[in-house]
């Protein structure tokens, strides 16, 4: 088949997540369309190294483009590893498959900035619910949905019955967290601890491309797109009306739908003369749409792992210990921990940074000073072989750093150059050393029950003599949580709704092109993408469908 023959319906520029799901949907409500995906990766939905629990080849495997970001000024400067899927299904072939929604407050923000309620926690709940088909037809039905492509397990739908469960339950509650009703997460209000859910079945990956079938779809796989083509066709009137390959063919397309990630999307448009002047400049590119919003806005999730020591590690409370349970196979269909909790962080330190980063005091309506979820906290099973230590993870969800994506070069096999800008807010580095502050609580205190019987201490880091302790000074926290905080791998924001493309994710002043991917959410979101993207994207489909 030459793809370069025909006029296509939908182009789709990358074949990850998104696209997946909108060219699915599209067929799904007309089957005579003539859809096309462009993806750079293999498809690999039959590749056990891929698909089947505990797959190793997954961060900084075959199918990870590997970025790094720019130098990161609040991490001494340290060049931090930014792992994307590179394949079909995008993320969902490498990605940890965790299932968060986030924040009810996240998506509302979303909505009432860009004055379209669709865009908001009400409008997107059909789509979450549509997306989904949870494992209990009996937790929170108004919230769920049951008969969506994506499977999603739960730690305990799955008999992950981790020994610690019950103690790491109280301990929770005895510094102040409490557990979710049903033990959900995702029914629009986090804060609190919830089953860790996944969208797994049994353990096997459900890889976008798969659990969406794109059969009676045309997808060129392994093939990278080097730009956009996009001309005048009437006085002042740019159109999008094809792509061109990295091998200089050209395809012809009625709309081109930009899928190709928060990294990428603003590199093609960029690279296609849709961008800051000033940017495009730099490397000669003609300017087609002086636009400085392109590649601004840009965040990440950021994420902060530390460990800490067993008591006594016959006792078999860890993965790795003697203990016979943990040779039952569902112990390795996800990732082994009970609990996702979200917290807020006190409110006196956050004003002080608001008004460090704002210049003012905030007003006591500020969206910050709500109770929402700034970190999410994750006490893990599987730190040592020996089952001597239990990890933990922060992440933060709602950085308020603000980075860009730009050109490194005028060629797409280039990667730009990535700047989440990680840590450069007051209120973040506040809630990083609040958030740590309540994980040492947890584990190194007397105050819970895994702090006093079943820990002992914390294993330190390279490069420090000492340990987290309840005695750590704010000083120690921070240089810590410096050396060591990386991507939790949630890029976002750099083709933002709003200034980039309108809620229909049209992009502004380009007729018949769109951006539909994590770039165009224009707020953090506290969950971890997926959901927001699952459900984005179904209603884009819809959108599109709606526009025709
Ligand atoms: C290691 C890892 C772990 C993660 N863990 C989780 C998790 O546990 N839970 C969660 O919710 N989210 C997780 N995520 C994030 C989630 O997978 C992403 O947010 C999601 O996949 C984004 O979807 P997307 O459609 O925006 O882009 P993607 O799914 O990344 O798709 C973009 C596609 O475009 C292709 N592409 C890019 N440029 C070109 C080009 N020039 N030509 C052709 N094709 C191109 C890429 O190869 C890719 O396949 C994780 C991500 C990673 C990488």
């Amino acid at each position: 088949m030459d793809s370069s023959d025909k006029l296509w319906d939908y182009v789709f520029v990358g074949g990850g997540l998104s696209a997946s799901v909108v060219s699915h949907r599209l067929l799904e409500h007309d089957p005579n369309l003539k859809i096309l995906i462009v993806e750079a990766g293999p498809n690999v939905s039959d590749r056990e190294d891929i698909v089947w629990p505990s797959s190793t080849n997954l961060i900084g495997g075959d199918f990870d483009w590997k970025y790094n970001t720019t130098s990161q000024a609040n991490l001494n400067g340290r060049n931090v590893s930014l792992p994307c899927g590179k394949a079909l299904g995008g993320g969902t072939a490498i990605n940890t498959n965790a299932w968060i929604r986030g924040d009810k407050f996240d998506f509302d923000l979303w909505g009432s900035m860009v004055n379209d309620k669709r865009w908001t926690y009400e409008g997107l709940l059909p789509y979450m619910r549509k997306s989904e088909r949870l494992w209990s037809d009996t937790i929170n039905t108004e919230q769920h949905g049951q008969e969506g492509p994506s499977l999603i397990q739960s730690v305990t739908s799955t008999n992950r019955h981790f020994p610690l469960r019950s103690h790491a339950l109280q301990a929770w509650g005895e510094i102040g967290i409490d557990a979710l009703p049903h033990l959900d997460g995702n029914a629009g209000n986090p804060l609190g601890v919830g089953d860790l859910q996944e969208n797994k079945m049994s353990g096997r990956r459900e890889i976008a491309s798969s659990v969406y079938s794109l059969d009676g779809i045309t997808v060129l796989t392994e093939t990278l797109v080097e730009k956009l083509v996009i001309k005048e066709t009437a006085p002042g009137q740019l159109s999008a009306v094809g792509i061109k390959l990295q091998n200089g063919t050209e395809i012809h397309g009625r709309e081109i739908i930009v899928s190709a990630g928060a990294v990428r999307s603003p590199q093609l448009l960029m690279l296609s003369g849709i961008g800051p002047a000033e940017e495009l400049a730099k490397f000669n590119i003609p300017v087609l749409l002086n636009n400085p919003h392109v590649g601004k806005n840009f965040s990440d999730h950021s994420l902060f792992y530390h460990t800490w020591r067993v008591k006594d590690p016959s006792a078999g409370w860890a993965l790795g210990s003697p203990n016979a349970l943990f040779r039952e196979p569902q112990y390795g269909w996800g990732t082994p921990t009970d609990f996702v909790v979200a917290s807020d962080v006190p409110k006196d330190g956050l004003i002080a940074a608001i008004t460090e980063d704002e210049g003012v005091a905030p007003e006591p309506n500020h969206p910050l000073l709500l109770k929402r979820t700034f970190a999410e906290h994750v006490f893990g099973y599987g730190g040592a072989p020996d089952g001597s230590q239990v990890t933990f993870a922060v992440v933060i969800m709602l950085p308020t750093s603000r980075g860009t994506v730009k050109l490194a070069s005028p060629s797409i096999s280039d990667p730009p150059l990535i700047d989440p800008n990680y840590a450069s807010t007051a209120v973040d580095r506040y809630v990083l050393r609040e958030a740590v502050k309540l994980q040492i609580r947890y584990a190194g205190s007397k105050e819970t029950v895994i702090g006093r019987e079943i820990l002992n201490g914390e294993v330190g880091a390279p490069g420090f003599d000492e340990q987290f302790s309840i005695n750590s000074t704010d000083e120690y926290i921070d240089a810590r949580v410096k050396a060591g905080l990386g991507s939790c791998y949630h890029p976002m924001g750099s083709v933002s709704m709003g200034s980039v493309v309108d809620t229909n994710l049209r992009v502004k002043g380009v007729n018949n092109l769109r951006v539909i991917d994590t770039s165009v959410i224009p707020v953090a979101i506290s969950g971890h993408l997926q959901v927001a993207a699952f459900a984005m994207a179904e209603q884009a489909a819809e959108i599109i469908f709606s526009d025709r």
